[in-house]
């Protein structure tokens, strides 16, 4: 059996853990995968040195992963071409922004018998045409790509503290490769054939965790933040009903991606985090994420974003109350306080 060299594209907060886990697994099942990882590091200083440098000698990532070891197999490599060269399997964890410039230097390099999995919350819109980043993926690289997403706040499972995630495929061989990939005694991984379920679920439960932060900064408690997480999670199922219909309902409650994920990021992902410092504080969005995120990216404003903009043209914003009063409040000004009037 010929084994499977993976790569992994990204190296942020969650792209660490990602690494560290397919290190893990490399290490544990060398009859399956190639022993070394490689890690493509968007170089930048830390100290006045590279921070590729510091992660091959500490095995540490110091700015996005400080205090979590990556076993010896993990290599931070600054080149992207050279990180991908070998791979059969492919994780693409990189902030959504991101995307575009990473897939066009990649263009022409990959094996074309290469899979790949995006771990990558949010969506492409461009005017009324909206794609999620698996498919994306697929257009610009040329081969197949699976999605994983999960109730994954990813300092926690750096801590090795136990939790699930789903993996949406297309080709079920793809789910179980990466299913082997991914497991590890303290992450589940469920397989479902549903790509675009498991995606979207993990784009748009960022616009509601900005709602949960807008509810944390007001102060208004437990019952409103439940309230705000019914509402979106109807809006979530609603917006895959008019545009994806192929999503299966059950993604929505009996898979992580779904529902499970969505109250972890509204008790403790960073765009509640943010979004509630935002309306406490009034500061913009852009000041508060280097303020408190220390180079990491937010996902859910942009996403609130490119939601809007898809949703408008589609003449269906009012059908989206807290989609859109999300959008007011962080990019037209609106105070925080005038969500619950949309609920
Ligand atoms: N952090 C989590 O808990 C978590 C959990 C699940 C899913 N995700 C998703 O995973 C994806 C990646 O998130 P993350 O936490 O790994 O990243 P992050 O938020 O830590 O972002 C920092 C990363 O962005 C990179 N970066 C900065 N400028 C860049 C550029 N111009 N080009 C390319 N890369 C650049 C940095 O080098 C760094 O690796 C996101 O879509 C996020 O929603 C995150
Ligand atoms: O920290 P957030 O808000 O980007 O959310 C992290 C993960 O998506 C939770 O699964």
């Amino acid at each position: 059996m010929v084994k499977e060299s993976v790569a992994v594209i990204g190296s942020g907060n969650w792209g660490s853990v990602a690494a560290r886990m397919a290190g893990q697994s490399c290490l544990e099942k060398p009859d399956l995968f190639e022993r070394d990882v490689p890690m493509w590091v968007f170089e930048e200083q830390v100290d006045g040195r590279n921070l590729t440098d510091i992660i091959n000698e500490k095995h540490e990532n110091v700015k996005y992963l400080p205090g979590a070891k990556f076993p010896e197999n993990v290599i931070a490599n600054p080149d992207l071409i050279d990180t991908v060269e070998d791979a059969t399997l492919l994780i693409i964890v990189i902030p959504h922004q991101f995307l575009p410039k990473t897939l066009n230097t990649l263009k022409g390099h990959i094996n074309p018998k290469a899979r790949a999995v995006s771990l990558i919350k949010g969506v492409e819109v461009v005017g009324d045409n909206i794609n999620i980043f698996a498919k994306v993926i697929e257009r610009e690289l040329g081969i197949r790509c699976s999605a994983l997403s999960g109730a994954n706040i990813a300092n926690e499972i750096a801590l090795e503290k136990f939790s699930e995630t789903s993996i949406g495929y297309a080709d079920r061989k793809d789910g179980e490769i990466f299913q082997k990939l991914f497991d590890r005694p303290y992450f589940r991984v469920s397989i479902v054939e549903d790509v675009e379920g498991v995606s979207l679920c993990g784009a748009m439960k960022n616009i509601v965790a900005i709602a949960c932060g807008f509810n944390d900064g007001m102060n208004w408690g437990d019952n409103t933040k439940a309230a705000i997480m019914r509402v979106g999670l109807l809006e979530m199922k609603r917006f895959c009903q008019d545009f994806f219909p192929s999503c299966k309902d059950a993604t929505f409650v009996e898979e992580s991606a779904g529902v499970a994920d969505l109250i972890t990021t509204c008790l403790g992902g960073r765009n509640r985090k943010v979004a509630a410092a935002h309306a406490e504080t009034g500061k913009s969005f852009e000041q508060l994420e280097q303020e408190i995120l220390g180079g990491q990216r937010l996902q859910g404003t942009g996403t609130a974003k490119e939601i809007h903009e898809f949703l408008s043209h589609k003449g269906k914003v009012d059908n989206y109350p807290l989609f859109k009063t999300v959008y007011e409040i962080a990019f037209e000004n609106k105070p925080a306080k005038e969500l619950t009037s949309r609920l």
